[in-house]
This record gives structure tokens, sequence and C-alpha cells, in this order.
């Protein structure tokens, strides 16, 4: 495996995306060739992905498409650039999604997307991909009554492995592994969405890190001033341990950036018995170990490739992934989201509008924002984001103040019994003190130990009160300045944030972009 850049490789392409809203979408019933869109399922900074119908093969598809926020404009249909300036930075990212689109068309594996066509139109690109039937990792994480059991996160491990192992063998790092890309499907293994090519070939020189990575997944030496330290399986191994770890931590785990000033992350070992003591569940110790060792910061201390992160884990093939149920799994673990009728959510001034993801629903483009909302209303990571960054504050205060006091949470203890499950307050463990400004200054990274689950029959505690007036940044705080838009958008659906000013302001222009577009 001697080339882990190719294709992948980065372009000179200064990032100042915004966004795309949902409203800048191709309208339901447009034809592309021989495919008819019928709608938005997800609209990030680099393109949009519709549901759509094959008129030649007759079924449904997903197609994306290339668009990237703060480069690119919609005019008619076509895509023109916003400055002439940017035609060099639009070729490469357009350039890369062909590219990965073309290395994704060769495998034809059950766990990593397929592509069926990639085509250019409109002055952009598309491809075509089977539609997958379920939610994102994330979404699914933040529906989980507790955190997953271990012979649930092995069959996701298994999958995801097998995918980053077809990649690795090509000689591509995958370099973008996060819980929004592994796509768990109703039944069948969970797939490793995309490769975030387009992203990173548009991020290179961007002017800060968060406009490329997944900065809670992405190891350090995905930050451009790491140049000393190489890129390879193992940074792929750093980002599935990250994204294990935040699952079970029900939080993404502290950047690797702000680790590599003050490590704050909450050591594995410690967090399994957080999670022994209060939920019941036990993880192995090869979990524990191989999660400790994958999220080593020093790449030269974590398993080097995949093979050896399997090893560490003592991860047995799991047949019959072709019928992985992963709800039926995780059994009344899972908070099935349909609780407006839930009697244990009447206190919830948000159950009542909230409706489930809708796995493979599209987003009805007249429409865009009230599906995008309800679809994430349960999500709690926005909510933990802003307790989180509350006690950040007071965390870097408290830094400011003794700067030499050691991190709060290592002194964190971690409860000997286990409480009862009703009642169990967990102590909430300082997240990390400052993000110390290095050269590319990064946002205040959250972290919340993971809060006990309520059993079902116990209400829950009432929500925390909502803080006064916090920014885009302090809201989204785990999101990076391409994703915080719609972060920002689905946020401010919530009570405790609608009435801020960032969010009036928000839907106020939101309001008015959208109106060329209303029925
Ligand atoms: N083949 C597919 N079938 C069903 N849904 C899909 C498919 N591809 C993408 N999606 C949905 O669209 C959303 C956005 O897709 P994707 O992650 O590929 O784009 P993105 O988030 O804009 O890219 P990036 O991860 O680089 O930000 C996904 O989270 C998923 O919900």
């Amino acid at each position: 495996m001697a080339l882990y850049t190719g294709w992948l490789a980065p372009a000179v392409l200064p990032v100042n995306a915004a966004v795309r809203h949902p409203s800048q979408g191709l309208p339901p019933g447009t034809r592309l060739g021989e495919f008819e869109l019928h709608g938005l399922l997800g609209a990030g900074g680099f393109g949009m992905v519709y549901r759509a119908y094959d008129h030649s093969l007759h079924r449904t598809v997903a197609i994306k498409e290339y668009l990237p926020g703060g480069v690119a404009d919609r005019v008619g249909q076509a895509v023109t650039l916003r400055t002439g300036a940017d035609a060099r930075r639009f070729d490469e990212g357009l350039r890369s999604f062909m590219n990965e689109a073309r290395l994704l068309a060769q495998f034809d594996h059950p766990a990593l997307v397929k592509v069926l066509r990639v085509w250019e139109q409109n002055r952009t690109a598309y491809m075509a991909m089977p539609l997958y039937q379920g939610v994102t990792l994330k979404e699914a994480c933040a529906q989980m009554r507790t955190p997953p059991p271990e012979p649930w996160l092995r069959k996701l491990l298994w999958s995801v492995l097998q995918a980053l192992e077809l990649l690795h063998r090509r000689g591509t790092v995958h370099r973008d592994i996060s819980p929004d890309n592994i796509f768990l499907q109703d039944i069948g293994p969970p797939v490793l969405l995309d490769l975030g090519a387009a992203r990173q070939a548009l991020g290179q020189d961007a002017p800060q890190h968060t406009a490329i990575l997944k900065v809670n997944y992405a190891p350090i030496e995905q930050y451009a001033d790491a140049q000393d330290m190489p890129q390879g399986p193992w940074s792929d191994v750093y980002a599935l341990a990250a994204v294990v770890y935040g699952c079970l931590n029900r939080a993404p785990p502290v950047p690797a950036s702000v680790r590599a000033v003050r490590d704050s992350l909450r050591p594995p070992a410690e967090l399994a018995e957080h999670l022994r003591s209060v939920h019941g569940l036990a993880y192995t110790p090869a979990l524990v170990e191989a999660l400790t060792a994958g999220l080593a910061l020093d790449p030269a201390r974590r398993p080097r490739d995949l093979a050896a992160f399997r090893a560490l884990l003592q991860l047995q093939p799991v047949p019959g992934m072709e019928r992985f149920d992963w709800r039926a799994e995780l059994g009344p673990d899972w908070q099935a989201p349909h609780a407006a009728s839930d009697p244990q959510h009447e206190d919830d001034d948000m159950s009542t509008l909230w409706q489930a993801p809708q796995p493979h629903s599209t987003i009805d483009l007249a429409v865009a924002a009230p599906a995008v909302v309800q679809a994430h209303r349960r999500q709690w990571w926005p909510k933990a984001g802003v307790a989180a960054l509350i006690v950040g504050l007071l965390a870097a205060v408290g830094i400011v103040a003794s700067p030499g006091d050691p991190p709060a949470t290592a002194a964190a203890p971690v409860p000997s019994k286990a409480p009862a499950r009703a009642e169990a307050p967990v102590a909430v463990t300082a997240p990390p003190a400052a993000s110390a400004p290095g050269p590319q200054a990064l946002p205040a990274p959250a972290e919340l130990p993971m809060q006990p689950a309520p059993p079902p029959a116990v209400r829950r505690p009432p929500p925390p009160a909502a803080p006064r007036a916090l920014s885009a940044e302090q809201i989204c705080p785990d999101s990076n300045f391409l994703t915080r838009p719609m972060c920002l958008f689905r946020a401010c659906q919530q009570a405790p944030y609608a009435a801020m000013p960032v969010c009036v302001e928000n839907t106020r222009r939101l309001r008015e972009s959208q109106r060329p577009y209303g029925p």
C-alpha cells in the first residue's frame, strides 16, 4: 500500500462555503436523463442528495449532485460559479467527485455504497446510487435509550471494517468516517456512504480546519499543520474508534487538536466502567483496549492497520449480516421514534411536534424546512451540546483563573456502585476546558459524559433551563463552518433556542429565501 493520497489528494481549494439550503435543490419532477427527481434526502456543504426514479430500469435510486456551497449557485437548473476566481477550485472538486464515484463503482460490497452511474450535466456532476432504506448511525445513536450493547457494536464494526479494508487494499484512506457517513439499513449490513472527496478537494488551504474536517472524528495527522505525521490506515482506525466511542459516550469525542493541547477525553476504560455502573452494560476488555489504542493521539501508538485493530478487538466474522435488523437487535433499548403519544414524554415540549426520522422519505422541496425539522426534532445532541457548552464555558473560566489546575475530567470520580437506573443523576464532568487557540483556532469542544437514559416507566427530569443568548457556534459546538447552517436551522426549531436572536434572524432569512419556492 504505497500510496495513500492518490486521487483523494486535496487540491488547492479554499472554502468559504455555506451549507446549501434545501430550497436550493432541484424541484421535484426535474428530469436528469432517465432519472426523475422526487425530492430531497439530504443537503450538505458540498452537494444535495435526491430520491429519484429511474424510468429506464424502473427502480428508485438516490442521486447526489455536486453543488459546493459558497463557490457555486444555481441558476435555473444549471450550476454557476459565484466568481470566476473559483473556477479552478470548483473544477478540482468536480474532478474529485467524479473520481470518488468511479472508485466506488469498482467495488461491489454490501457494506460499501454502490455507485450505479456518474455523469456531468447542468455544469456540474451527478452520481446515482441505490436508495438505501434506513437512518444514519448519527440519527440512530441519538435515539437509543441506552448505549448499544457490545454484540451490536461488533456487527457494526464488522461491516464497516470490511468496507474499509476494500478501500485500504486499493491504497485509499477514507479520511471522512463519521456517524453521518455510516448508514444503518432497515435490514442488511450498515453501509459506508461516501468518501467526502469533494469536501477534501475543496477544503485544502481552507482558512479553518473545520471547513474540511469532521473535527470530532479526524485524527491529529489530518490537520494540515501536522505535515510530519503521515496519514494511513491508522487514520481511519482513529475515526472508527471515535465513532464507536461517540455512540457509547452519547456525545462526540473531543477534537484531536484540542486533545493535543490538553487531553480531557475520558479514557474508554473509565467510560466503560461508567456505563457498567449506570446502565449495567458490560464491555469486554478487548473492546475497551481496542478503543483506547485506536484513539491514541500519537499515530505511532495506534494499530497500524485494520488487521491490527481487528486483532485487538478480537473481532470474529459475523455471519448473516444481510439479515441484520439493527433495531430488533437493540430491542427495548431502541427508542422508537413515535413518542408523541408516549406519556413518558408528555413533559417534553417538543415531543408532540416530533416525528420519526423518515429513513428514505423525501423532503418535499416546497416544504423542505419543516420536514427536516421533524426528522430531527428528537435528536438530543444539540441539547447536549448546549449543556456541554455551558459547562465548557465555566471550565474555561476556571482555566483562566487557575491555569495550573488539573483537568476537571481527570478528577471526575467514577461511581463505584451502580445507582438505581431511575435515579442516577450523573455528575456532569467538565468537558475540555479550553480550545487553546493554535495557529488555526477551533471551536470549543463539547463533550458530555453519558447521561443515564430514563427507564421506560419513569418520567424524565425536566430539560435544562434554556440559556439566554447563544451564538451559532455555541448552539452547534460540534459542527463545522460548513455544516453549521444546517445544524443551526435544525436547532432553531427547538424550544430552547427558537427565541434566541440568532435563531430569529436565521428563521427570518430562511423565510425570505424560501419565498420564491413557496406553494
Ligand atoms: N444512497 C443513499 N440512500 C439513502 N439515503 C442517502 C443515500 N446517500 C445519501 N443519503 C442521505 O443523504 C444524506 C447526505 O448524504 P451524504 O452524507 O452523502 O452527503 P453529505 O452529508 O452532504 O456529504 P458529507 O458527508 O461530505 O458532508 C445522508 O446523511 C443520508 O441520510
